[in-house]
């Protein structure tokens, strides 16, 4: 369940007084989720999706409007948030911060097919595309810095081969990625297959925008590419690498920077998911009953990009 705060119907049809979206007809909890509160909320106008957020710094929460305005105004397709009968986006319900979105039609896809992957690629392209100057800034809760800190806390779980291959791979991080400058903008931070809606091969939205953040460019299509391309055997892909990356491409070319540093971006970013889902297991287990996800799925996708190189990042559109 996703429903850490219920909410009747009587304060959802309250609520919807501020905005001019229609009169509450069914107010549903959503089961998916693991961090906010979700409800569907029809009205006899709308389809909407109500999220009471139920953890992070509140103070974070204009950057997400913002960046979600942002996308929404350029016709991406995300869920722009509604904004109220004064204009604006962030309320609150039930002593908590809370957003209204448009209901995005869709199912989230288990084995994308190439259509699915040419989509997300595009979408992340013309996305990075559209941010590099977007002037909110919030930076990236899990960068170098966290990893490093993240790491102290969860090397007394592990065991030998496991604490030195951790160390090993943060050293290269530091080695190979800090000395250079890579393109910068708006991140959707954790653009997972769950966290997309496709009716059939249509991309009928991204949501989950909190992770969303500035940084290298670079981390949020290798969080796509471990995520998307992984074989059941953690092996990668390929037909779904290349529809990705050449949808991306031709939307924002790399530059021959990022080339070079490819393969050390999908270690980091594989090793980030190893160590927040070991950090959930062992150090911060969350207040609910969700089954945690494995770390050791992205122990053992780590270990895949170690062993197996990946094909080079596209030069042109092919
Ligand atoms: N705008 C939307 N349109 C359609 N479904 C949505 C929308 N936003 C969220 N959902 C549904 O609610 C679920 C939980 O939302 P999400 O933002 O991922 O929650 P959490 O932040 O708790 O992980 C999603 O998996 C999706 O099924
Ligand atoms: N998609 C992630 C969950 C979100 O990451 P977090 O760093 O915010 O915990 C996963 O699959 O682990």
């Amino acid at each position: 369940m996703a429903v850490f705060t219920p909410l009747s119907d009587d304060q959802v049809a309250d609520f919807l007084e501020r905005f001019d979206a229609g009169r509450l007809v069914r107010l549903e909890g959503v089961s998916g989720g693991t961090e906010n509160s979700t409800f569907f909320v029809t009205t006899d106008r709308h389809a909407l999706v109500l999220t009471l957020f139920e953890q992070g710094d509140q103070r974070e929460l204009p950057f997400f409007v913002e960046l979600l305005d942002h996308l929404a105004a350029h016709q991406l397709p995300v869920p722009g948030p509604l904004h109220d009968r004064q204009g604006i986006a962030l309320q609150r319900l039930a002593d908590r911060p809370a957003l209204l979105f448009p209901r995005l039609p869709g199912e989230h896809p288990e084995q994308p097919t190439q259509a699915q992957c040419h989509a997300i690629g595009q979408t992340l392209g013309q996305m990075h595309a559209l941010t590099r100057d977007f002037p909110v800034n919030r930076a990236n809760p899990r960068d170098l810095s966290w990893i490093e800190q993240a790491a102290k806390r969860v090397m007394p779980y592990l065991d030998a081969d496991e604490q030195q291959l951790m160390h090993e791979q943060i050293a290269d991080f530091g080695r190979l990625l800090t000395p250079h400058v890579l393109p910068r903008g708006a991140l959707h931070g954790d653009l997972f297959r769950d966290n997309t809606l496709f009716d059939g091969e249509r991309l009928g939205g991204v949501i989950d925008f909190y992770n969303g953040c500035t940084g290298d460019l670079l981390f949020d299509l290798a969080i796509v590419i471990n995520d998307w391309c992984a074989t059941a055997q953690t092996a990668l892909h390929e037909a779904r690498y290349h529809a990705i990356l050449d949808a991306y491409a031709a939307q924002r070319p790399f530059t021959a920077i990022e080339r070079e540093v490819w393969p050390v971006m999908l270690r980091m970013t594989a090793l980030r998911y190893w160590l927040s889902r070991l950090l959930v297991v062992h150090v911060d287990p969350p207040a609910h009953t969700l089954t945690p996800r494995d770390p050791g799925e992205y122990l053992r996708l780590l270990r895949q990009r170690i062993e197996v190189p990946v094909p080079p990042l596209p030069t042109a559109a092919r």
